[in-house]
């Protein structure tokens, strides 16, 4: 596989999410995060936004970070030179190429598109920017009329190629097939970006990457316009653990992310979210937790402590007897096998009636009223 790059736009797509509202100083931790973790380049936002924004990009501009900066443009000469007042030396230009898109936002005028493109990617090499250029909805746009764009967009300057599945409408096999046209076809690298409008979006970035795409447009948490976006931890792991590519990000950091970006982004990430949910590494089921305490890799793909958690066991309404002595024990309390089963019964009753697993204070409540049953009857 080549050199795959990540190229994080939690700061830009993923702030698009609704309702989501970085300010400057949210927006200079997160680029510092991804900075100090590894992460190769960060897509800090959009300059043509004003002046909040480009004060936040400036900030970020200013720290004078390993990764490489790239600001978002639309093909618009105005949107290029907010980028270069905040300094940055790097310019992504996004063009609609889907038929749908440039109806609605060009009036099918698709030569207009296409000049605006040449005239904004000119200006910016003009200015001794590095470009990348985004084929906006690249996934329903007709494919020869992308091809044409994205080799216009080669001859006219541009350095890399983004292909966009905006509304998240591909699967893995379609994804592959159409990063694979356009990859054979251009000489620059080609990028991947993906939604989860069908739960698809890291699924579709790993095919573009096995397509030959070498860069990966992503956010943490999968934070995003819509449904979201492909999510970083998921695509580093993924990458690592399924691909054996390590792409030289610090993984162990990767929770401390999620849980910055979930507090400034003002959501919670769901229990059973991939790599970062809360119950990633939480084995409660008998049969699971009697496999995990013989050998952790029974029921978990890789260590929690690689991603920064640590396991959990606990006890609730699915637990068996091994778990439930397991952890009893380590509080010096030694049941035997008939009085096991009666707190086994009691703790599936408490679970149902609190909705919940419980704590170990509970369970040991529950062990102790067992001692003094068996001690009264002697
Ligand atoms: C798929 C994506 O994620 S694309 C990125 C989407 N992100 C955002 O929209 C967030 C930031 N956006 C903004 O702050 C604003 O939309 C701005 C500053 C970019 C533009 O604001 P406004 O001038 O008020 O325009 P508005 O947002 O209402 O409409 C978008 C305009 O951009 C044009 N436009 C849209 N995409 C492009 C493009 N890739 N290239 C050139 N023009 C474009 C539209 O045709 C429309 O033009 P018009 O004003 O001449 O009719
Ligand atoms: O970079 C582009 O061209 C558009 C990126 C994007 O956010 C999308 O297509 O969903």
């Amino acid at each position: 596989m080549n050199q795959i790059l990540i190229n994080d736009t939690t700061l830009r797509d993923g702030e698009q999410a609704a309702g989501v509202a970085f300010n400057l100083q949210e927006k200079v931790a997160i680029a510092q995060f991804l900075d100090a973790i590894g992460v190769h380049e960060i897509e800090v936002g959009i300059p043509a936004m004003g002046e909040q924004e480009t004060r936040a990009i400036s900030a970020i501009h200013n720290l004078d970070l390993q990764a490489k900066l790239l600001g978002w443009n639309r093909a618009v000469i105005s949107d290029i030179k907010a980028s270069i007042a905040c300094g940055l030396k790097r310019v992504h230009i996004s063009v609609p190429v889907s038929g749908i898109q440039i109806t609605a936002k060009f009036q099918g005028q698709w030569r207009v598109t296409l000049q605006q493109l040449r005239d904004s990617i000119s200006f910016a090499v003009d200015k001794g920017l590095w470009v990348a250029v985004g084929g906006e909805d690249s996934s329903r746009s007709d494919e020869s009329f992308l091809l044409d764009v994205a080799n216009y967009a080669q001859e006219w300057g541009a350095s890399r190629f983004r292909f966009c599945d905006t509304v998240g409408v591909l699967d893995p096999f379609t994804t592959y097939v159409k990063v694979r046209r356009l990859v054979t076809a251009l000489l620059i690298p080609v990028e991947i970006h993906t939604h989860n409008d069908f739960g698809l979006a890291t699924a579709n970035a790993l095919a573009g990457i096995k397509a030959g795409a070498t860069s990966a447009n992503t956010t943490v948490n999968g934070l995003g316009e819509r449904a979201g976006n492909a999510a970083l931890e998921e695509v580093v792991m993924s990458l690592k653990r399924i691909y054996g590519v390590n792409l030289g990000i610090d993984t162990p950091r990767l929770l401390e992310l999620s849980r910055l970006v979930a507090r400034a982004s003002g959501s919670t990430v769901p229990p059973w979210k991939a790599i970062v949910g809360e119950n990633t590494f939480a084995h409660e089921a008998g049969i699971h937790a009697h496999g995990v305490l013989q050998n952790p890799s029974t029921y978990e793909p890789f260590a929690p402590e690689e991603v920064g958690w640590e396991r959990r066991l606990v006890v609730g309404k699915h637990s068996g007897r091994h778990l439930v002595s397991n952890v009893l024990q380590q509080h010096g309390i030694f049941l035997n096998s008939e009085e096991t089963k009666s707190v086994l019964e009691a703790v599936r009753q408490e679970s149902v009636e609190k909705k919940r697993s419980l704590t170990v204070q509970e369970l040991l409540n529950l062990a102790k009223e067992q001692q003094r049953y068996s001690h009264a009857i002697g």
